[in-house]
């Protein structure tokens, strides 16, 4: 179970926090959406469950142990991806699997040829197109081997097509690796999609609201509400800010 608890953090002494106060669980395999206006802390959170940033105050916990990327294999897929542009698809597939002492040039096989990735994998990043890139970012969290993986807007940068084959593939993939999922987006439906427990975040990083996500095709109609909910919620917490 991940647990998030008291949380606090801010990035510099003399800002406010981002995150003032902030706890809830998620049980292991489970998934949570972010959703919320701009600046209001999805990043930040995401950087605190990978340990890029440190909390000023309180616990985080995977399993009853402190979440730390030692003990708990994270997979991250960061806002613009994070490849380094002067490694290869390949070597940048591996390398962060590397540093946890667990290169698997199988498993990059098999995932590339899943992802489309095969033709590319000696490919620089600048020479990727969109949603290339999207898939390698996918292919190094996932070869981590994740107990956590934390998926951040991944596809706001691809069309609408691409975007929606992404989600589709991103989405089983997820599911068999058995991972816990954070992910954070500005697109209720791919909330919807994803994750079990959608959150509204607002200021302060507070959860304005957290919704359980009905089963997909299991109840449509309570689906539709809740997307109509969520979209009123995200619409008020968008004024609460300009506001304020
Ligand atoms: N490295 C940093 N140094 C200082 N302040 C930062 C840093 N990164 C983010 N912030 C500030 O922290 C706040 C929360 O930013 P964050 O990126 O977490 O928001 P977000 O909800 O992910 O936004 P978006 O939806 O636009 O990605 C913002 O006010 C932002 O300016």
């Amino acid at each position: 179970m991940l647990s998030v608890r008291a949380l606090k953090a801010r990035y510099r002494p003399s800002d406010p926090p981002v995150i003032e106060d902030l706890s809830f669980t998620l049980p292991d395999g489970g998934s949570l959406a972010l959703l919320g206006p701009s600046g209001c802390g999805k990043t930040t959170l995401l950087h605190l469950l990978c340990g890029v940033l440190t909390p000023e105050r309180g616990e985080l916990r995977f399993d009853g142990e402190p979440l730390t990327p030692k003990k708990v294999p994270i997979g991250l897929v960061p806002q613009g991806y994070g490849l380094l542009p002067w490694k290869t698809v390949r070597e940048n597939c591996l390398f962060a699997a590397r540093l946890r002492g667990g290169e698997d040039a199988a498993a990059l096989d098999s995932l590339a040829a899943r992802l489309g990735l095969t033709a590319l994998l000696r490919r620089y990043p600048p020479e990727l197109s969109g949603g290339q890139a999207q898939r390698v970012a996918l292919a190094r969290a996932l070869l981590m081997r994740p107990r956590l993986l934390l998926l951040d807007e991944p596809f706001s940068a691809l069309d609408i097509g691409t975007a929606a084959e992404a989600r589709t593939l991103c989405h089983s993939l997820w599911q068999e690796s058995g991972a816990t999922l954070v992910l954070a987006t500005h697109q209720i439906e791919e909330a919807l999609c994803f994750a079990r427990r959608i959150a509204v975040m607002g200021p302060g990083g507070r959860f304005l609201a957290l919704h359980e996500n009905p089963e997909a095709g299991a109840d449509d109609l309570r689906r539709r509400v809740l997307a109509a909910k969520l979209g009123e919620e995200l619409r008020a917490a968008r004024a609460g800010e300009a506001a304020g």
